[in-house]
């Protein structure tokens, strides 16, 4: 659920309900996604001065929503996007873990770094990270997150009533960390989950942001997409990961997308139409455009040419929370307006066609066409999955669910049954070896402090192994 939702119809139901989340949660599931995944945003878009009236709002807190999911499934991974600005690594390691084991081992974490001064004017902190420092910040704070997930051994409580002491002291290892960040010295509360810990998903796309997810991430949730740019994309991490010292593979590649499906190629393009007019009507066309200008465009016309009106900003920077911070206004509205007229677009065809919910985000087409495109991503090895936003709720993932998955599965490129318990399984990632964890940009000295660790990893680590063959998964 986020922007580009369509709420302006009579299907739409609510964004905020429980029932919304079940829904599209065992819908995910009965198609056997790898995971179900909630963003994050911490303060609500603004546009020239006001909250953001077009937007779909209202996102409940992702680790509340996926702990009540946890009941309501069974094998699909829990994923909660969390930021490393306004969180403390130990306290948010502690709710993860707790997500993690009231899952059965199914939670992960999309690592954010979220670092505007104007998210932070929510906090007690306000902006103080300076944007340089988000990935130093980050990585301290994954680094000792890691050392809290696994400084349990995996018998550092009594199996049963016979045993001497409930705990173990031995088995478990507390946690120092003093950084130019963090300084920590922590006991983890919570034994060892069953897939070792959360699995890490990233999202950031910054050279120092791909090599933090070499470093420290199981996945990265990339906006590279289209097949060209997802395979340069590939490419690139997996040189940063081999180069951060890991295996080729073991970061996996989830672009996020959107499908809009039909039985045949002509009543997909008219639905396309549909969903698109829905998502960016008159309006949001218009206040689109004014996040560039940096003004109001009243009585512009949608349906005609982009306005020949100078920006009043030198840098766009209007709507918080776009995305689009920072652009040079004039050249870009200039260029937008050349654009536009080369294709004879009028500004709604033109919006619709270049905002993040335009056509290079969207695969649209019949089942089978989609299905076809899609085993080429897989035959190429382009993506390890797609992170796909339903245009709908609660009703937005049946077509998938229903009609493309049983044409992929006909294709050989999408599981027929969940392999594992875990997501770790799911993602056919390998149990997670944190003594690296260290590894990157140091912030201090990190320590733990018991053969607690070691002793816990072994042990599950066994267990992982003797399991099932990876599984592959459209999230
Ligand atoms: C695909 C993608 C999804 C993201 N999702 C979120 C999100 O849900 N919440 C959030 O606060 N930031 C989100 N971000 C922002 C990043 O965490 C990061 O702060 C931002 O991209 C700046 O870092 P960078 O310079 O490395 O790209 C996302 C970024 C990308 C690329």
């Amino acid at each position: 659920m986020n922007s580009s939702t369509v709420w302006n119809v009579p299907e739409a139901g609510s964004q905020t309900d429980f029932e919304s989340f079940r829904r599209l949660a065992q819908t995910a599931e009965r198609g056997l996604f790898a995971a179900f995944f909630l963003g994050e945003g911490l303060r609500l878009r603004e546009h020239l001065g006001h909250v953001h009236d077009l937007d779909v709002v209202g996102r409940p807190d992702a680790q509340t929503m996926l702990a009540a999911l946890a009941r309501v499934t069974t094998r699909i991974g829990l994923v909660a996007t969390q930021n490393t600005t306004y969180n403390d690594p130990a306290d948010l390691a502690h709710r993860l873990h707790s997500l993690d084991l009231i899952s059965g081992g199914r939670a992960a974490w999309n690592i954010v770094t979220t670092d505007n001064e104007w998210t932070g004017e929510n906090f007690r902190r306000g902006g103080y990270l300076d944007h340089a420092d988000r990935y130093t910040h980050a990585e301290a704070f994954v680094q000792t997150a890691k050392r809290v997930w696994s400084s349990w051994g995996a018998d550092a409580i009594a199996a049963d009533g016979r045993a001497p002491q409930w705990l173990d002291r031995q088995g478990i290892g507390p946690v120092h960390h003093e950084g130019e960040h963090y300084t920590v010295h922590y006991i983890s509360r919570l034994p060892r989950s069953p897939q070792g810990r959360p699995v890490l998903f990233q999202a950031g796309d910054s050279p120092t942001g791909r090599d933090f997810a070499a470093r420290q991430a199981d996945v990265v949730f990339s906006a590279h997409n289209a097949l060209d740019d997802a395979l340069a994309f590939r490419k690139d991490i997996t040189e940063r990961t081999v180069e951060a010292g890991r295996p080729a593979d073991a970061v996996k590649i989830m672009p996020g997308t959107e499908f809009v499906l039909a039985p045949t190629p002509r009543e997909a393009e008219e639905k396309l139409e549909w969903v698109r007019s829905h998502q960016i009507g008159p309006q949001q066309a218009i206040a689109y455009l004014e996040q560039f200008w940096g003004r109001a465009l009243d009585g512009v016309d949608p349906e005609g040419p982009l306005p020949d009106i100078a920006p009043a900003v030198d840098e766009t920077d209007v709507t918080r929370g776009s995305g689009f911070q920072g652009a040079k206004a004039a050249e870009l509205t200039a260029a937008w307006r050349r654009e536009a007229a080369e294709k004879g677009q009028n500004i709604l065809q033109f919006v619709r066609e270049r905002s993040s919910r335009g056509a290079s985000r969207t695969f649209s087409g019949s089942y089978a066409d989609v299905a076809d495109r899609l085993a080429e991503y897989s035959r190429l090895g382009a993506v390890d999955g797609f992170n796909i936003t339903p245009w709908l709720i609660p009703s937005g993932l049946d077509d998938i669910v229903n009609h493309l998955v049983p044409e992929l599965q006909e294709r050989g490129v999408y599981p027929t049954e969940y392999s594992g318990d875990t997501l770790r399984e799911h993602l056919g990632l390998d149990w997670p070896d944190d003594e690296g964890a260290g590894a990157g940009v140091a912030d201090g000295t990190d320590s733990v402090d018991s053969a607690g660790a070691a002793i816990g990893d072994r042990a599950t680590r066994e267990d992982h192994d003797a399991g099932r063959a990876p599984q592959p998964a459209i999230t």
